[in-house]
Formats: structure tokens, C-alpha cells, sequence
């Protein structure tokens, strides 16, 4: 197979909520190469994190439909041994908290030569301290050996997230999947850790998925973006495309919702409403329906699906077609 290392076909993620399973992620279907940052983008509780947990093989209790091929091998509802073997070394997570992620309780070296001796079991203490040290030098930590000794309390927030990327990279991870990587730093700091993965990205040879709700980092970072809402992809698109020439009503409110310095407050349009509850999800339908109600019904598929307008390019639901701002007349 070539340079394909993740495809994603018909997942569904359902939650049991009283007595019904309800999709947070609903027959979502992408695909992620080697050397390539595909960003997923979407407000507070459209489905990202699920998704992400989906391929992590955390959830619990959700149902997992669909499959989620690794390499050609499909992942989805492995056994928890099998998926364990994978988790960490071949596919690893930088999660949103760097405090809760880490152990309070042990030095930062000891955490980062745990996950090594789990998937490298045959390291002498030297190689693996050995190991730590270039870890943490690689992750742009000026004194190693001292943190080392350290205790994750005695850290900043961006040292601590300096320290989780490196646990995530330990084992050399071939797809690298960051939830929200600097949504917990400071503004200053989060430039710092996302110029950070930017750089990895290169040493680490990884695919990687970046699951965000801040455009500006997409900006940054992507290659390309898949756009989220209420479970459902509703676009995908290389960066320079989705930047330049969004199609899907969401991502142009997403994009409209960024102030720029040159436009005036009162034209800024932001996105009325929120995405819904599981429960009152409407699943018959354009989801995004509600939230343009000056758009005409007929403008909407019954069963929207999505359509590619230009090689790449897929965005769900003719409603495209008729789209403007409330302000703004009908472009076609
Ligand atoms: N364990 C769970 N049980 C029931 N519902 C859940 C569970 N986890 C998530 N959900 C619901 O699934 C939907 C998607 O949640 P998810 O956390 O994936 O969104 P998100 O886009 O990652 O948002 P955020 O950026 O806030 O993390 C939400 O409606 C959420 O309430």
C-alpha cells in the first residue's frame, strides 16, 4: 500500500444514554497519510474527541461501528490486549490536560521510561536514560537532566505539555493523534508547543490528526481539514482550498467567526446557537439546518451527502449552493 497509513470508513460512535445508544460520531469516513497533519476542526461537542478516543481504543461503553483500518488492518473493537500493544507505540495521544495526563506521583523520567520499558522491554537503565535525555532535549528542554528528577507539580504548563509529547513520541509513533494539544496554555505558550509539533513532524515522520476548535492553529498547522458538526464531516479540503474557497455554510461561519483586525466589529458574523445534545440531535436531514434558517428548506438534500466539487474537495449537502450571511445577498 502506498503512503497511506489510517483510513476511516462508516465510523460510528455511539453513547448509551437511558435506553437507546445515541451517534457522537456518525459514519464518518478519512483517510490520513504518513508526513501529513490533517487537522479536525469543529465547535465544543461536535464529535472530535470521541472520534479521536475511537481510534485510541479508549471508550468503554460506546459502541464502535465501522472500521478503522491501521495499515491495512482494521482496529476497530480489537482486543484489549492486541490494542494495547499498538496504544503508545505505533499509535500515540497528546491529550488536552498535561497535568492530568501525567502522574503526580513519580518523577518525569521514571513516566517517560515506563512507556519505553512497555514497548521496549529489552533497554538496559542505561540506553533507556539515555533515551529520556534525548527526549527531552528533542522536546526543546533546556536542562534534561534536572527535570528529569523532577515532579510534574514543579513544572509550567508548557513544560508539562513539553513532557507529555515527549511520552507521546517515545516509541517513535507512526500516527500521532493530538486532541487539543494547547486549548490548557498560555497564548504565548501554545505558539511555542504547536511550533514544536511543527518541527517533529519532520523528525518524526508520523502522520498526525489535530483535533481543534481554533482555526488560527488549523492555519498554522494543517495540510488538510476535515470540518466537523454534530458527529458528521461536512467538509474536507487541502488548507490553501479550505482558507480560500470554503463551500460548507459551517466552515464559512466558522471562518467569518475569526475577527480580523481590518474588519469592523459589528460585521463580524457569528454562529447563532450551539451544536445539540446527542439526545435532540435531528438525524433526519441537513444537521446544520437549523442553525441557517433564512436559507429556503428546498435549498437542503433530504439525505444530505457528500459531494465532491473539486478533486479533494467534499462538502455534505447542496445547502452550499445557496448559502450567504444573513447580510449578505445570494451568491448564485
Ligand atoms: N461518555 C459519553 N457518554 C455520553 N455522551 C457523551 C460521552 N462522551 C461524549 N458525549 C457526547 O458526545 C458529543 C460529542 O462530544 P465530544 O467530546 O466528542 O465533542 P468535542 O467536539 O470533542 O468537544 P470538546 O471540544 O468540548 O471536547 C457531545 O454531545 C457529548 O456530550
Amino acid at each position: 500500500m502506498n503512503n497511506e497509513l489510517l483510513e476511516v470508513k462508516e465510523l460510528t460512535t455511539s453513547f448509551r444514554i437511558e435506553d437507546d445508544y445515541y451517534a457522537a460520531v456518525d459514519h464518518v469516513n478519512l483517510k490520513v497519510k504518513k508526513n501529513e497533519v490533517l487537522a479536525i476542526v469543529g465547535e465544543s461537542g461536535s464529535g472530535k474527541s470521541a472520534f479521536a478516543f475511537s481510534l485510541m481504543g479508549l471508550h468503554n461503553k460506546a459502541k464502535i461501528e465501522g472500521q478503522i483500518l491501521y495499515k491495512g488492518q482494521d482496529i476497530a473493537n480489537l482486543p484489549p490486549s492486541q490494542m494495547n500493544k499498538l496504544r503508545g507505540k505505533e499509535i500515540a495521544m497528546i491529550f488536552q490536560d498535561p497535568l492530568s495526563a501525567l502522574n503526580p506521583l513519580m518523577i518525569i523520567g521514571e513516566q517517560i521510561e515506563e512507556i519505553l520499558t512497555l514497548h521496549q522491554p529489552k533497554l538496559s537503565s542505561k540506553e533507556k536514560k539515555d533515551k529520556v535525555i534525548h527526549l527531552l532535549d528533542q522536546v526543546g528542554i533546556a536542562r534534561p537532566e534536572q527535570l528529569y528528577k523532577q515532579y510534574p507539580h514543579e513544572l509550567s504548563g508548557g513544560m508539562r505539555q513539553r513532557v507529555v509529547i515527549a511520552i507521546a513520541i517515545a516509541n517513535k509513533p507512526e500516527l500521532l493523534i493530538a486532541d487539543e494539544p494547547t486549548t490548557a496554555l498560555d497564548v504565548t505558550i501554545q505558539l511555542q508547543i504547536l511550533e514544536l509539533i511543527r518541527e517533529l513532524k519532520h523528525e518524526i515522520n508520523a502522520g498526525i490528526i489535530l483535533i481543534t476548535h481554533d482555526l488560527g492553529v488549523v492555519a498554522e498547522m494543517a495540510d488538510r481539514v476535515a470540518v466537523m458538526y454534530a458527529g458528521e464531516i461536512v467538509e474536507i479540503a487541502d488548507i490553501v482550498t479550505l482558507m480560500t474557497n470554503a463551500k460548507h455554510p459551517y466552515t464559512r461561519s466558522l471562518l467569518n467567526s475569526i475577527p480580523t483586525i481590518t474588519e469592523e466589529k459589528s460585521k463580524l458574523h457569528v454562529i447563532q446557537g450551539i451544536v445539540p445534545s446527542l439526545k435532540n440531535l435531528p438525524r433526519q436531514g441537513c444537521r446544520f439546518k437549523a442553525r441557517i434558517p433564512w436559507i429556503s428548506e428546498s435549498a437542503h438534500e433530504e439525505n444530505p451527502q457528500m459531494h465532491e466539487i473539486a478533486p479533494g474537495h467534499f462538502v455534505r449537502c447542496t445547502c452550499y449552493q445557496h448559502f450567504h450571511f444573513p447580510d449578505q445577498a445570494e451568491e448564485e
